[in-house]
């Protein structure tokens, strides 16, 4: 018996049955064998459909991040595991918020110590502490999230600083369906090595002081090493953001175009036809076009270029080359 379970142990389930019909010796050993391969056979499908899920799940848009990126060329493996690592396992932390340039901490010590005279003569005023914590004023790069109001500027700074594994994204930056929702620029910190830098919207529901703010923190803000802008997937490039595109290249300020919202895109083709008349893929400073959602559907169920935002990012600010 023992030799029978060699030789046919590796045989189809129709070939051991065959044997026990011929035989009509249902031995225990024989039956034993056909429930261990019935086993085997059933692992081996289940393990199938798991390794086929993956490739189901990816809808089309997100291989246009390669496709609209080819000078840059694909960020390697390790590359991208390591900025994955990072953001997945830094402290975030919420520092700031400035309805004006002056009322950016460091800005505002820069200020004093640059134009304040001596006043003796005035009595010192009591009660109200002014001072900025110290870990507010250390220097690091900043990125930026700027776009139209509703764009989805918070979301993305969730989504980044959500695990990529999580359906589900924080709540760090205040999220609103209420247009216009972010009313100051507001500062993270991540991981004491970046500073990312949520914006209030243009257009609709904004103000003149909103976009006074974030026009002057483009100019003049040192700590600036890149700007994000975002632009609605599923809806066209209009004036206000050409005009921030024309404003942003006349003034040297590098940025990159970050495509929102992208599983509310129905018609992949008309929004490859808009990239390519917007006239960005021609831009001498060749800004990256990342495609992103922040939400899942059943159309995109996990976030797609989450990882390659984030790669960005850390290479701008110097952390990976
Ligand atoms: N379907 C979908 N909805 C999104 C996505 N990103 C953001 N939203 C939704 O869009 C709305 C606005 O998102 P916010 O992140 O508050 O947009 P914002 O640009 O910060 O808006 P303001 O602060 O008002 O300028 C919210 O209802 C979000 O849930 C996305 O990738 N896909
Ligand atoms: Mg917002």
């Amino acid at each position: 018996m023992r030799q029978v379970h060699k030789r046919y142990v590796h045989h189809s389930t129709a070939f051991i049955q065959s044997i026990v019909v011929n035989t009509k010796t249902r031995t225990a050993g024989t039956q034993e064998l056909l429930e261990r391969y019935k086993i085997k056979q059933s692992k081996a499908v289940s393990r199938k459909r798991v390794d086929s899920w993956p490739k189901k799940e990816v809808p089309a848009w997100p291989r246009l991040n390669d496709d609209f990126n080819t000078c840059y060329g694909k960020p390697s493996d390790s590359d991208l595991n390591k900025t994955n690592h990072f953001f997945n396992k830094a402290k975030v932390k919420f520092e700031w918020s400035a309805a004006s340039f002056d009322d950016i901490p460091s800005q505002k010590l820069k200020n004093l110590t640059t134009f304040r005279e001596p006043d003796c003569n005035t009595p010192k005023k009591q009660g109200r502490d002014t001072s900025i914590p110290p870990a507010w004023l250390n220097t690091l790069p900043e990125v930026i999230f700027l776009g139209g109001t509703n764009v989805g500027k918070s979301s993305i700074l969730n989504s980044i600083t959500t695990s990529i594994l999580s359906k589900e994204v924080g709540s760090l930056a205040r999220v609103s369906k209420t247009t216009g929702f972010t009313k100051t620029l507001n500062s993270y910190n991540v991981g004491n090595k970046l500073r990312m830098i949520d914006s209030p919207g243009y257009g609709f529901n904004s103000s003149k002081g909103q976009g006074s703010v974030t026009l002057q923190y483009l100019l003049e803000r040192e700590e600036l090493v890149r700007c994000f802008l975002l632009l609605a997937g599923d809806k066209d490039i209009n004036d206000t953001d050409n005009m921030m595109i024309q404003y942003m290249h006349e003034h040297g300020v590098p940025f990159e175009v970050v495509f929102t919202k992208m599983d509310k895109v129905k018609d992949l083709n008309s929004f490859k036809r808009k990239i390519e008349s917007s006239g960005l893929t021609e831009m001498p400073t060749l800004p990256r076009i990342i495609l992103t959602n922040s939400l899942t559907s059943s159309t995109s169920p996990r976030r797609f270029g989450i990882d390659l935002l984030r790669y960005t990012i850390f290479q701008s600010c110097g952390l990976i080359l």
